[in-house]
């Protein structure tokens, strides 16, 4: 197939390797130049250094993507928008790896995607996958969502190889919804580690955060399967317990009593749960559904005091495990 990739960071990166590995015509687009000189030269060393590229081109237009059979989109989540909107209008299925909620709409980036390019069929492409792995080719597997069963079955076969497997499903918002929430409840683990409260709290945190994310989900349409699937339950395992995650380093410094601002200057590289916490906990209040762990995330971004938000959320009243 004839595959677009927009977005030069490492997960971007990462994706259009392995596609190339499996024998596709891959473009790249990527919003700096450098990064684009380096990929076409055999390494980003700004977003995926030391891992050696082959097999694919990288391009600072976007009017070539358009023409693709599929485009992956794997812009920070903020940027999907306005990336998009420069994509001349394309009738290629557009698949989202990007994890978060638009600011401000309090939009799913599939409805964002749509909204963009109404000619596009949108689906995700998500689960528990660090670029780095993924680009020395080690076992990787994937949820791969469209709406149409037969689509996403045909993207899922086309795009797999023995070390990346791909599980088709029609959750759309399911898939995203996972991977979204994780990234917030990422940094809560982080916190955890930054503080010192012990392996029992991360794990209890995990299970009462994916708690949290199945009740944002299914009343956001999410399937309960697709949440503890790959997109959902297996990213969140992933990104709650190793600092390979920005998200959880990031809540590390937090739990640490380190100032989010400190924490966030200067960074090029995206810690996407830090913008989904604000929009995740508007929407969820708008809504009416109760998310502690998420709301506690904001607060440390706010700047609040984290022995603070840690007393508070243990001093909630008890209550029974399933409502
Ligand atoms: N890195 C990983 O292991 C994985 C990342 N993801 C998701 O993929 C998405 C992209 O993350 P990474 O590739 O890790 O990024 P990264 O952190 O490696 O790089 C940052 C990216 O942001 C881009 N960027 C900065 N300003 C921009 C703008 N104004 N317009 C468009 N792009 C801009 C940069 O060009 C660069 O591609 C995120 O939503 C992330 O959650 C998903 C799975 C794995
Ligand atoms: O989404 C990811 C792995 O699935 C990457 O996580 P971080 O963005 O926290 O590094």
């Amino acid at each position: 197939m004839n595959i677009g990739v927009i977005g030069g960071g490492a997960w971007g990166t990462a994706l259009a390797q392995v596609l190339a590995s499996g024998g596709h015509d891959v473009t790249l687009w990527a919003l700096e130049p450098e990064v684009v000189a380096g990929i076409n030269a055999g390494e980003n060393a700004i977003y995926l250094p030391g891992v050696p590229l082959s097999g694919f081109r990288a391009t600072g237009d976007l009017a070539p993507l358009a023409g693709a059979e599929a485009i992956l989109v794997v812009t920070p989540a903020q940027h999907t928008r306005g990336v998009l909107a420069k994509l001349p209008a394309t009738r290629a299925p557009l698949l989202l790896c990007s994890k978060g909620i638009e600011a401000g709409s309090h939009k799913l980036l599939s409805e964002v995607a749509a909204e963009a390019q109404p000619g596009a069929a949108v689906g995700v492409l998500s689960g528990p996958t660090f670029a780095a792995e993924v680009a020395r080719g080690l076992p990787t597997a994937v949820t791969i969502a469209m709406e149409d069963a037969d689509a996403a079955e045909r993207m899922a076969e086309a795009i797999a190889l023995p070390s990346f497997r791909t599980y088709a499903s029609t959750d759309v918002i399911g898939a995203e919804i996972g991977g979204a929430v994780k990234n917030v409840l990422a940094i809560a683990c982080g916190v955890v580690e930054g503080a010192g409260l012990g392996q029992n709290a991360r794990a209890a945190l995990i299970a009462r955060g994916f708690a949290e994310m199945t009740r944002f989900g299914l009343a956001r349409g999410s399937r309960a399967e697709t949440l503890a699937g790959l997109s959902g339950l297996g990213d969140l395992v992933l990104t709650c317990s190793s600092t390979a995650s920005r998200n959880f380093s990031l809540g590390v410094g937090l739990g640490q009593g380190r100032a989010a601002t400190e924490l966030m200057a200067d960074r090029r590289t995206v810690a996407e749960g830090a913008f989904t916490a604000p929009v995740l906990c508007e929407a969820a209040e708008a809504a009416g559904i109760d998310m502690p762990v998420a709301q506690g995330v904001r607060a440390l971004l706010e700047g609040a005091d984290v022995r603070a938000v840690i007393g508070e959320l243990l001093a909630r009243p008890l209550t029974r495990e399933h409502v």
